[in-house]
């Protein structure tokens, strides 16, 4: 039976934001993520509804981490997948740390799996504005460049095949809540949500409204709109860098990657920062940190033969003429 409902401004929204950004094309295959919590449940109920417009092919996917405290919540999940007539795919996991970071590791790895076994050509998270701005904080107080201020961007790929797409980062948490309250849609109370023990409960039960009681009233919004600003930044710094690597890049004879210092002296640091980067990522397969970094960046003035503290498994970068070498050791 086929019946239509009426669009909500929501609905609008994000029909226009998929418009704009061209993030789920008409007829594709998707999977939709779904944890049980309000974020996913408004998104798979929101694509359900925009389906007809766009001739999506839908299923659900879900994540079972095995943790004692989610007992019931694949059944509960499988039960909305049933009631809305979708496919319903999902990985129990064995013995998962009990951390966010393992846990999110883990998720990655099985949904790519999943839309790689059974053709989709895209994944999407329920990931909201809320989730970015409280992103952009949690690596602010670590420490980062514009990369990880970007905080979730709307998509990127997860194989050469398959994109991962976040389609409601204009969306806030209040918003799904709503929803799911006029469409009924039952959220699965997730405990580990309320452990503040994980990073990201405390920023977002305590810092967040923190700085709008005491800053600014729509801080998380801001938030967003300054990852969303860094994102384009960081995007087009990104292509320049890759340009100037190219430039710069060779291997040695003995099959070492090494950089023309005559290339990348004279360009601007932000980018000297990120052809380095890129450098240290290509050969050693190692994302370097803001220390390791520097010490290449001073290396591109230094004189003959100076050299850099041991990477990671014992690599150098060695300064010959011309050129910076990055030496991997034979025996590591
Ligand atoms: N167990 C799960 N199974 C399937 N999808 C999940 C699961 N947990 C989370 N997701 C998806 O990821 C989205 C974000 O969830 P959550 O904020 O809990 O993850 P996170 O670890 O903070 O993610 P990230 O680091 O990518 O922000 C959810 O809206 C949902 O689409």
């Amino acid at each position: 039976m086929s019946f239509s409902i009426s669009w909500t401004p929501l609905h609008h929204r994000l029909h226009q934001t998929l418009h704009h950004r061209e993030l789920l094309p008409k007829s594709a295959s998707v999977l939709i993520a779904v944890s049980g919590g309000q974020d996913s449940l408004c998104l798979g109920q929101l694509l359900r509804d925009l389906q007809p417009k766009w001739d999506w092919n839908l299923a659900i996917a879900h994540c079972d981490h095995n943790w004692t405290l989610d007992a019931g919540l694949a059944e509960h999940v499988e039960a909305i997948a049933q009631s809305w007539n979708l496919p319903y795919y999902f990985q129990l996991a064995v013995n998962l740390k009990e951390t966010e970071g393992a846990a999110r590791t883990w998720r990655y790895q099985v949904l790519t799996q999943m839309a790689q076994e059974n053709g989709f050509e895209i994944v999407v998270t329920g990931h909201t504005q809320s989730d970015r701005a409280e992103t952009l904080l949690y690596n602010l107080v670590r420490g980062a460049g514009s990369n990880g201020l970007t905080a979730l961007g709307w998509s990127r790929p997860l194989t050469a095949n398959i994109a991962l797409v976040r389609p409601l980062l204009n969306v806030t948490r209040q918003e799904t809540a709503q929803f799911c309250q006029e469409r009924n849609l039952p959220i699965w109370d997730d405990p580990y949500n309320k452990k503040l023990k994980y990073a990201r409960n405390r920023i977002r039960q305590e810092l967040i409204p923190y700085l709008e009681t005491h800053f600014h009233p729509q801080a998380a919004k801001s938030l967003a709109k300054t990852a969303e600003i860094l994102r384009a930044e960081a995007e087009y710094l990104q292509e320049v860098s890759e340009h100037w690597y190219k430039e710069a890049v060779s291997q040695s004879s003995t099959g070492n990657y090494q950089l023309d210092r005559t290339v990348v002296r004279h360009i601007p640091l932000a980018l000297q920062r990120r052809v380095i980067q890129q450098l240290i990522r290509q050969s050693l397969n190692h994302s370097p940190n803001f220390e390791q970094i520097e010490e290449l960046v001073g290396l591109l003035t230094a004189p003959n033969r100076s050299q850099s503290q041991p990477l990671v498994r014992g690599a150098i970068a060695l300064v010959s003429g011309n050129y910076l070498i990055l030496q991997i050791k034979m025996d590591a």
